[in-house]
């Protein structure tokens, strides 16, 4: 049995934020694996807990060899019962006691010693030998709100989607195009504008949110164009981050506008019909599946609604959801659920319902390349990884990698 643990190690890792998070090695007797935790700035308030209060020094201190004495010993194989395992271990429904952080990387990189005790890519171990269907990247080009600084945009993100590439290096070269142009453009709007980033790489400038918007949809028809390929605008608008519980309105700061919620469907409506947007997420507030649902009759048959603190890859946070039709996609990010096997279960229920599952990064990440074969091996048509720096292309060079390895590769299918 190639696959059974023989040690678990913890170690304290910077991310991409200086903040320190967890990463996990396994060790089985014919292989190994290793994966790192990354984490939220926006987070969903029913995500699992991060960390113990504590933090990662009080897992590697008091924790690992607890864990390790549970898991060795174990199949790794047997990934549902390893989570189940760290369930137990924790005790608490919101993992609060060893933290989301810690059981979603021994998940994952207990799910890589096994591929790797049987000499098989992640990919293929979790999505079998037929597979071979690429995600197109969702790049990360503009900032604001809670990945960036005063003064930026009040959307969160300003993203892109090169729908008409035809393999991955070309949708990942006409990404880092978009990304270079948008500098140029931001620069005839904000002539102070020094080239400052957000967390996740995309640039972060001093502009309205119209603007953005306007110099987003130009850089897409501009490289689009020069390229010979399709590129569509999209957004994360994060909007729990804007919504105002006590005012019930949208707060716009850069705009000194503020918006209640049917004021907020017309504005997301405008946006997508103006701008031909391919993807919007959390367009609402977490708790308002309603505003989803509305949003979703009026748009849903052009434009995919994510949810993404609504859902916080919840199993039954989607079920419901899927009962209102509140979206049409869903984002994935394993820490939000504190397992790989949770984790799987919200993508086959959001497969069998219609929804689109979006495998997708963390604004603070570590270099792991795990959600890379996440989405190949889930078979996930897109995947948000940003656009450009160290963290995201580390995700993006590995499906360049995975892309040369398939026999017969194609871009994914809506
Ligand atoms: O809102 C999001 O989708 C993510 C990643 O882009 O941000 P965070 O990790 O801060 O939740
Ligand atoms: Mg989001």
């Amino acid at each position: 049995m190639d696959s059974i643990i023989e040690d678990v190690q913890v170690r304290k890792i910077l991310d991409s934020r200086g903040n320190p998070t967890i990463e996990v090695d396994v060790k089985t007797w014919g292989g190994y694996g290793r994966a790192a935790a990354p984490s939220g700035a926006s987070t969903g308030s029913r995500e699992v807990v991060s960390f113990p209060e504590g933090g990662v020094d009080l897992v590697v201190s008091e924790m690992e060899d607890l864990i390790a004495s549970e898991l060795i010993g174990m199949d790794a194989c047997d990934i549902t019962t390893i989570d189940e395992v760290l369930r137990e271990i924790d005790g608490t429904d919101n993992l609060a006691a060893i933290g989301g952080n810690t059981t979603v990387a021994i998940s994952m990189a207990v799910a890589k010693a096994a591929a790797a005790s049987y000499n098989m890519p992640l990919y293929q171990y979790l999505g079998g030998s037929m597979v071979n269907e690429l995600p197109y990247p969702l790049g990360n080009m503009m900032n604001g709100g809670a990945h960036a600084g005063v003064n930026a945009p009040d959307i969160q993100e300003f993203l892109v989607v090169p729908i008409g590439a035809s393999n991955m290096v070309e949708g990942i070269f006409a990404n880092a195009s978009i990304h270079k142009r948008l500098k140029e453009l931001i620069q005839s709007k904000d002539s102070a504008f020094t080239g400052g980033k957000g967390d996740e790489g995309g640039w972060v400038p001093n502009i309205t949110n119209a603007d953005a918007l306007e110099i987003q949809s130009k850089a897409c028809e501009e490289v689009g164009d020069e390229l010979g390929i399709e590129i569509r605008p999209a957004l994360d608008m994060a909007a729990s981050e804007l919504w105002d519980g006590n005012e019930q309105k949208y707060i716009y700061a850069q705009d000194g506008i503020k918006r209640d919620t049917g004021d907020q469907i017309d504005f997301v409506k405008d946006i997508i019909d103006t701008y031909n947007m391919f993807y919007v997420e959390d367009p609402f507030d977490e708790s308002d599946f309603e505003g989803f649902a509305q949003l979703t009759a009026k748009v849903g048959d052009k434009c995919l609604v994510c949810g993404d603190d609504l859902f916080v890859t919840n199993k039954e946070l989607l079920a419901k959801g899927i009962e209102m039709n509140a979206a049409n996609a869903i984002i994935i990010k394993p820490n939000q659920i504190g397992s790989l096997s949770e984790t799987h279960a919200t993508v086959k229920l959001a497969k069998e319902n219609g929804i689109v599952p979006v495998v997708s990064h963390r604004s603070g990440e570590t270099t792991d390349e795990t959600i890379a074969h996440l989405a190949v091996g889930f078979n996930s048509p897109m995947i948000k990884t940003g656009a450009i720096g160290g963290e995201r292309i580390a995700k993006l060079n590995e499906l360049i990698r995975i892309e040369e390895e398939l026999p017969n590769p194609r871009m994914g299918k809506f």
